[in-house]
């Protein structure tokens, strides 16, 4: 056996897919540099101690958007491992309520539909995010 899960770090995140009233998804590009520098993601981050997966997503978002939404129902769970840590993705729908999102701590955000995810480079995990989207 070369290398397991278990000799990486593990990051547990908190991930939000915010929808606005025109049934788009917002999106941010990751900056540049390290292993996913450059890539599209959902926003969110790591969740602290003592914090449940809501407040993580809730806080994240004001954080790195400056923006307000209410946190709705968990759309998947998800384990993936990469080359250098693994990763738990707590994904929950949520709904943007006020404020434009800004790219505070990251290069650029975007408001896309379901068919537009497609045109836009993810780290390999969100596969399995954009497959749920598309089943419900
Ligand atoms: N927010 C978010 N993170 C994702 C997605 N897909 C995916 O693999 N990730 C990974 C990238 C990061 O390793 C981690 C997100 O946590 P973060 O944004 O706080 O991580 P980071 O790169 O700042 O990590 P660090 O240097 O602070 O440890 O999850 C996604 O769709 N959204
Ligand atoms: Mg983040």
């Amino acid at each position: 056996m070369s290398q397991t899960s278990a000799l990486l770090p593990h990051k547990s995140i908190g991930v939000a897919v915010i929808w606005n009233e025109q049934r788009q998804i917002l999106i941010d590009r990751r900056r540049p540099g390290g292993l996913m520098g450059g890539l599209w993601e959902f926003p969110g981050g790591k969740i602290e101690p003592g914090e449940t997966v809501v407040e993580c997503i809730k806080r994240e978002i004001k954080e790195e958007l400056g923006i307000e939404i209410e946190v709705g129902d968990r759309l998947i769970v998800i384990d993936y491992i990469y080359s250098q840590f693994s990763i738990t993705l707590n994904v929950h729908h949520c709904q943007h309520l006020t404020g434009i999102p800004q790219p505070i701590e990251s290069e650029e955000v975007r408001w896309v539909t379901l068919d537009q995810l497609d045109q836009y480079p993810f780290p390999a995990a969100n596969i399995q995010i954009i497959n749920a989207l598309r089943k419900n």
